[in-house]
């Protein structure tokens, strides 16, 4: 480990006296320490898990990477603790609610991979009923050991589950509608990707917005705000846009009933935790797409690229301009996911109804205007 630091440091010394510019990433970079987030992966034992953590392991950015999962977190842990950066993993593992409370103790960010993939022929929105219980457990974790904890999702489906755990962030009392994502990287990813494709670039120049939600026609990529200028005929906007939306299930065919995307989504949601903790760090400028509580449309919650800064979202940058077919889209799938979010609302509000949490909720708003335990006791009643 020590001697990774000195030829580390070694490196990047000769760098320096050689004129060269450290590269950005390298964490030994000046001998300064910029390391000052804890990021901890709840459900890091899993397809998507393993190599997000083995993506974090190496962000400058953190010094307590903390895994979560039901199960093999252990060896994860001991395993991705011989890398040699100074990031230091531990691990949590157990069906009980207070492994996750220790998790995510102190945590500055969470990102959530946990929860079933769909098998082929499946909806994203056929997995709530498996993935509803991980939004709700770690949305109650969270409010207990880590309230101030920007929040992604990675678990389907994106468009429902966001909502379900800004309810029971509300319940726990510590809802930030500022703090709380829905992971829509991987649709950009795939963007870039398959535009570069077709105009024979390096992805990494491309750059376009992805509006709306993350399933089939509620993934809009903004082709009219393509950078650089799309080169294609409205048919091949059609049809990229087809495979976009579609990219989900070009992976899960071609794993055959083994899961779904799981590299790429590492890429994508390691890129975004990065994003967040650079906004945490107040740097300058850092955009992203993300589903998050909103008002730039009728519904709740939509995805438009944001401004990150160091208490989450410091600017929704709202709509691009859209031109007519751009908008004909957007009206057309605004019901859709209109639809699932109302429902996801209603099953998180059934869920709180039928449970304590909504005695935990009167008890709170009482206590908040000082009444005496006798009345909220009558409210309990009630
Ligand atoms: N947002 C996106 O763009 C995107 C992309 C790809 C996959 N996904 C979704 O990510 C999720 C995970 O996919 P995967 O391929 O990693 O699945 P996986 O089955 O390989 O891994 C999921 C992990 O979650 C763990 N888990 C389940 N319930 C848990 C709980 N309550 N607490 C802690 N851990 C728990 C499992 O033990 C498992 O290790 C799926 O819902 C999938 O649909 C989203
Ligand atoms: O398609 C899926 O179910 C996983 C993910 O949402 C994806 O877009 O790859």
């Amino acid at each position: 480990m020590l001697s990774c630091v000195y030829a580390g440091l070694r490196l990047g010394v000769k760098a320096q006296l050689a004129g060269v510019p450290i590269p950005r990433n390298n964490w030994y970079r000046n001998g300064r320490d910029e390391r000052n987030y804890k990021v901890t992966v709840v459900g890091a034992g899993g397809g998507i898990g393993q190599p997000l953590s083995l993506l974090l392991k190496q962000n400058p950015l953190i010094h307590q990477l903390t895994l979560h999962d039901l199960s093999k977190t252990k060896g994860v842990a001991a395993d991705l603790s011989h890398i040699c950066t100074p990031t230091q993993v531990d691990f949590f593992e157990g069906v009980q609610q207070q492994a996750l409370i220790d998790a995510l103790q102190d945590s500055h960010v969470v990102v959530v991979s946990a929860g079933q993939p769909r098998k082929p022929g499946m909806t994203r929105g056929e997995l709530l009923s498996t993935n509803a219980a991980v939004a709700m457990a770690v949305s109650c974790a969270a409010g207990i050991s880590c309230p101030q904890a920007l929040l992604a999702f990675i678990t389907n489906p994106i468009n429902m589950l966001v909502p379900i755990a800004a309810e029971f962030l509300k319940v726990k009392g510590v809802y930030d509608p500022k703090r709380l994502f829905g992971i829509t990287t991987l649709d950009v990813v795939r963007a870039k990707t398959f535009i570069a494709d077709f105009m024979n670039l390096n992805p990494a120049m491309v750059d376009i917005p992805i509006i709306g939600g993350h399933s089939g026609d509620t993934i809009l990529p903004v082709f009219s705000h393509c950078s650089p200028q799309f080169t294609g005929n409205e048919e091949d906007v059609e049809r990229l846009t087809n495979r976009i939306q579609q990219a989900g299930n070009e992976v899960i065919e071609a794993k055959a009933g083994q899961g779904s995307a799981t590299h790429s989504m590492a890429f994508a949601s390691a890129r975004f935790v990065n994003a967040l903790l650079r906004g945490l760090n107040n740097e300058a400028n850092v955009i992203e797409c993300a589903y998050v509580d909103s008002d730039v449309t009728e519904l709740p919650f939509f995805a438009t690229p944001v401004l990150l800064g160091p208490n989450g979202i410091k600017e929704n940058l709202g709509l691009p301009e859209l031109n007519s077919a751009e908008q004909d889209a957007l009206e057309r799938m605004l019901p859709e996911l209109g639809e699932s979010i109302k429902l996801a609302i209603e099953f998180a509000q059934t869920v709180i109804k039928d449970s304590n949490l909504k005695q935990e909720q009167e008890q709170r708003k009482a206590d908040a205007i000082g009444c005496s335990s006798d009345s909220t006791q009558l409210a309990q009643n009630n």
